[in-house]
């Protein structure tokens, strides 16, 4: 049975790779207590919390914590009209604070997470291996099969072309969960008892052409590279969806890192994921979702961008339009979703507004 790290475990003193640079965005309705946990790893990076439900409700930062807290009324102050397209009581409200942030890189994790350990015992710092696993390229083209070649004690194989070999930048970094997985509720409620106990130490490129299901717990991101293409859609309250916040911005991540020549890396590092939400509720939130993916997907999968979407921005409009297009015949839904997804792309420009980023490579 896996366990979390003690605190004690994870008190050992770390070096704060990218300090100044990374962003750690936490969605909560709770509490934030298990931030003593992640007090060592966390502490010398700013917050942006991102304080879900009633926003008369006092949500308690623990001392020492350098943040900035957002809630409902300060995403309808700041945004205005355009608030419309951040959820309410769902987690996809995290997206606000990737939009807020000013930094390069963002790390966002849910307050249901704590400390792993590995198998040796030692407590796992989830977010200096995020940061490894984006500073260090991708290899989305061909497939390594000793995994990630840029990892310690691994290269890339014989037969491997070289002419692939720099790899391309990494966007995105999507970490995996012990003990309560992120299945969905039909699976949690056949296997109410499962709990993920099998460390697997690896780190794999997600190969070009091939979508995969984004869990928003413990993922890590290049803003810079792919920011505005983090955007966890209309869910939750007055929505027939719930749940789906971060498979729609992985869908759509996917497509544009792989039309930007941008890398997604899947694996290390685990956290302890210990609240297993309820799956009646969850059933309620994913039902349409369910069968709705069956058409989305192939969607996803047949989207073809144009050649002059040489920016994040360019990329999301032009599928904002094809959402509009293709997805709308599904449900309504897809339209509201489509015309949010512009006034998304519409507030981060004015609250960004560097301009686009030529081809995806960092300013
Ligand atoms: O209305 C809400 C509900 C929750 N939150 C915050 O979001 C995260 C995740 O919430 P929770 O741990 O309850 O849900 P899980 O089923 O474990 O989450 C998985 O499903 C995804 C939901 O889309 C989520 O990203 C996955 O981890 C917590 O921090 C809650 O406090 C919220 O803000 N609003
Ligand atoms: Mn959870």
């Amino acid at each position: 049975m896996a366990e979390p790290a003690t605190a004690t475990q994870a008190a050992a003193p770390v070096v704060a790779l990218l300090k100044d640079e990374l962003d750690i965005v936490i969605p909560t309705i709770r509490n934030l207590d298990f931030l003593e946990m992640w007090r060592p790893f966390f502490q010398p990076y700013h917050l942006i919390i991102v304080q879900d439900g009633d926003p008369s409700k006092t949500i308690k930062v623990p001392e020492g914590f350098d943040y900035e807290l957002y809630n409902r009324n300060d995403i309808n102050r700041i945004l205005g009209p355009k608030a419309s397209c951040i959820s309410f009581k769902d987690s996809a409200c995290r997206c606000f604070g990737y939009m807020v942030s000013k930094k390069k890189y963002i790390f966002t994790i849910d307050d249901d997470c704590f400390v792993a350990k590995d198998p040796s015992g030692k407590a796992i710092n989830a977010l200096e291996q995020h940061i490894k696993n984006l500073l260090s390229p991708s290899t989305p083209f061909f497939f390594n099969t000793l995994y990630d070649p840029f990892r310690e004690g691994a290269n890339f194989v014989r037969g491997y072309p070289f002419s692939l070999r720099e790899g391309v930048p990494t966007a995105a970094s999507h970490g995996l969960w012990l003990n309560i997985p992120d299945y969905d509720a039909p699976t949690q409620l056949v296997k109410p008892l499962e709990r993920n106990t099998r460390y697997v130490d690896v780190v794999l490129t997600i190969p070009k052409g091939t979508l995969f299901p984004m869990c928003g717990m413990n993922l890590a991101f290049n803003r810079e590279l792919i920011g505005p293409a983090m955007y966890f859609g209309l869910m939750g309250d007055g929505q027939p969806i719930g749940r789906y916040d971060d498979m729609w911005a992985g869908w759509c991540t996917k497509v544009i890192c792989d039309h930007l020549g941008l890398g997604v890396k899947t694996g290390l590092p685990y956290i302890f994921h210990s609240k297993a939400s309820n799956p009646f509720v969850n059933l309620r939130k994913e039902y349409k979702g369910i069968y709705w993916q069956e058409e989305i997907i192939p969607f996803f999968q047949q989207a073809v961008l144009p050649k002059d979407c040489t920016t994040v921005q360019k990329c999301y409009i032009e599928l904002a339009k094809q959402v509009k297009e293709k997805l709308s015949k599904v449900d309504p839904y897809f339209d509201n979703q489509a015309d949010a997804m512009v006034t998304w792309i519409e507030a981060w420009d004015e609250l960004n507004p560097t301009g686009p980023v030529p081809n995806g490579k960092a300013a």
